[in-house]
């Protein structure tokens, strides 16, 4: 499988396939999903930047800039392969549901596509020099008993200075249908403590912590205890400014007004088998989303785009 990705998709010097199981720690693979040999991550190296992406999700794991000693994402060094559940860290993708499933409870939280394993449908240079690569998935019989529509989802992943995630979500069926989404950035942090969220002054947010109420922001997002929102028509920009690394991360946002700020704190990420208890110091998410009132219908042969750059 690995040989005849790289046969196939490889580009010399700057893409290759490698079996993830072999980049884990053994305790840390507890079932290896079967669809797929191996473990399929895509490694890019180029003039700008350093990322890896596991087909398994169509996962972002990394993205660290040349210019940057530490990752711009967060991955946890408790993440486990396990069949059926997704990796923590990177910027797993929720779709067409984020969060619980609003009628179903017994359905997956945050769709079922972070756990599928995605095709790759192409890979590429850009006459700049950056490294592009498009994965894709479709729906099957076992996808239509989760969530009864014909669809087609590509995500389309530019790894330069700035890394560009755009998922596009095709009506293939005769039906509209409604989604909602994120791309659940998991930002690599140098203490909780020392971050600031810019750019959600003045917004209104879903407190989840406090079952639901509405709050308005005053001033810059800071974290010290358990945060779960999700901001509505928030501006395009936002950044994470982290006094401990001294580095500020910008996350420019398109088809998305709402954003989600999630930190689980000590208690809640003690409880995660897949993160370390003192991992909550390490990451923040801001996810780039269409979450709470922000919901996209997609029309018949129709589609829409989501997308989310981060740069340093
Ligand atoms: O544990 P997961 O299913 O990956 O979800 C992790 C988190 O994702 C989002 O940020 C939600 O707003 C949180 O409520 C949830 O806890």
């Amino acid at each position: 499988m690995i040989n005849q990705l790289n046969d196939r998709y490889a580009i010399d010097g700057q893409l290759k396939f490698i079996d993830g199981t072999t980049e884990f720690p053994p305790d840390r693979i507890i079932s290896v999903p079967e669809e797929v040999e191996g473990f399929p991550i895509i490694q890019i190296e180029n003039n700008f930047a350093k990322a890896t992406i596991a087909l398994y999700g169509g996962h972002v794991l990394s993205f660290q800039p040349m210019t940057e000693a530490e990752d711009l994402l967060f991955l946890s060094e408790s993440a486990r392969i396990q069949a059926g559940k997704g990796l923590r860290g990177g910027i797993p993708v929720c779709w067409p549901w984020f969060g619980p499933h609003p009628e179903d409870s017994t359905l997956p939280s945050h769709g079922f596509v972070r756990n599928r394993f995605w095709s790759v449908l192409s890979t590429g240079t850009t006459p700049g020099g950056e490294t592009q690569i498009q994965l894709g998935l479709t729906d099957t019989p076992e996808t239509r008993e989760l969530w009864p529509h014909a669809w087609e989802l590509v995500i389309d992943i530019v790894v330069g200075d700035t890394l560009t995630v755009g998922l596009i979500t095709r009506n293939q069926g005769n039906e509209p249908f409604t989604i909602t989404q994120a791309l659940h950035t998991y930002f690599q942090v140098g203490n909780i403590d020392g971050v600031r969220i810019l750019g959600l002054d003045r917004t209104e947010y879903i407190d989840k912590v406090e079952g639901g109420v509405q709050k308005s922001q005053a001033g810059v997002v800071e974290i010290d205890s358990e945060v779960d929102r999700i901001y509505m028509n928030v501006p395009p920009k936002l950044a994470i400014d982290d006094s401990t690394w001294k580095r500020q991360i910008q996350i420019l946002s398109k088809g998305s007004s709402s954003a989600v700020v999630w930190n689980p704190w000590s208690e809640k990420a003690a409880k995660f088998a897949d993160l370390s208890d003192d991992d909550y110091l390490r990451f923040v998410c801001v996810e780039t989303t269409n979450a709470g009132p922000d919901q996209i219908e997609v029309f018949p042969g129709h589609e829409y785009r989501l997308e989310s750059k981060i740069r340093n």
